[in-house]
């Protein structure tokens, strides 16, 4: 059953007299649970979906609803948990003591997400960082950082989580590293992301769905089921199944670039 329904949505931008529209008659329907990943051109509109869908901005036409309530609604309970491009973190605390910032709000706002949350330590062992929970973040290189900002969002116990690009700031190597994570950690949690990427690999290796944008308006043009077998190892990535779903997400971007 769909738990994000989007139906005929559209959003425009007017900036010093110019139009811009950023997405057209956008239906979808996303399952609770499932990982899936937005990819299309630069423009074409996908962290302006991911922030409607947060409840962090609103549309002129169509509607949205996330588990039946208003995204407004459903930010306000502290059900989204978003992972940027680079992680906020406060210099001045440890990285155990970031870990906490979301039951802190929690807390403040009488928000009771109990039975969603993540014990902060296991998680910070799952990424790697168990020997590094009293370091502070100027003691971490980006990929330690972006390392933080998953645990602390699968810590948080929001049942959404938005991720805008997390790992492009990375390297190659660190970025990949973090995917296999990030695909351990989503297996125990089962948490519902919606993932925004450039990397066509990436978005294979995660997701249940993939769904592919266009630009100028922002549009969706396909979304492709991805039939590969759960959990997925790192072994995967070499199998034909996997190439064949790589090369075919290329040809539908390439046909709409
Ligand atoms: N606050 C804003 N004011 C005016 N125009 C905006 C605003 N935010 C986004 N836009 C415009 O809306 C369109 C979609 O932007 P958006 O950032 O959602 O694209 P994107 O697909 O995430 O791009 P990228 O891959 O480069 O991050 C772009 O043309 C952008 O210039």
């Amino acid at each position: 059953m769909s738990y994000i329904k989007v139906e005929n949505l559209s959003k425009r931008f007017v900036r010093r007299g110019q139009m811009t529209e950023a997405l057209s008659e956008i239906n979808l329907d996303i399952h609770q649970g499932s990982f899936v990943s937005f990819i299309g051109p630069s423009g074409c509109g996908k962290s302006t979906l991911l922030r409607i869908i947060g409840g962090l901005m609103g549309a002129e036409e169509g509607g949205i609803t996330v588990g039946g309530r208003t995204p407004f609604e459903m930010q306000a309970d502290k059900q989204f948990g978003f992972v940027p491009q680079s992680p906020a973190l406060f210099p001045w605390r440890s990285v155990l003591q970031n870990m906490n910032i979301p039951f802190e709000v929690n807390r403040k706002s009488k928000t009771d997400l109990s039975g969603e949350e993540g014990d902060p330590i296991e998680l910070l062992h799952a990424v790697g960082l168990g020997d590094f929970m009293h370091a502070y973040p100027k003691e971490l290189s980006g990929g330690m950082k972006q390392r933080v900002g998953i645990a602390r969002a699968f810590a948080s116990g929001a049942p959404i989580l938005l991720m805008d690009e997390p790992f492009s700031a990375l390297d190659e190597i660190t970025r990949e590293l973090l995917m296999h994570m990030l695909m351990k950690i989503w297996e125990q949690h089962k948490k519902t992301v919606i993932f925004v990427t450039h990397n066509i690999q990436e978005a294979v290796y995660l997701s249940d769905k993939v769904v592919i944008m266009s630009s100028r308006p922002g549009r969706i043009s396909y979304d492709v089921d991805i039939d590969l077998p759960r959990p997925r190892g790192e072994a995967i990535i070499e199998s034909s199944e996997f190439y064949q779903y790589v090369v075919q997400l290329r040809e539908l971007l390439r046909e709409r670039w």
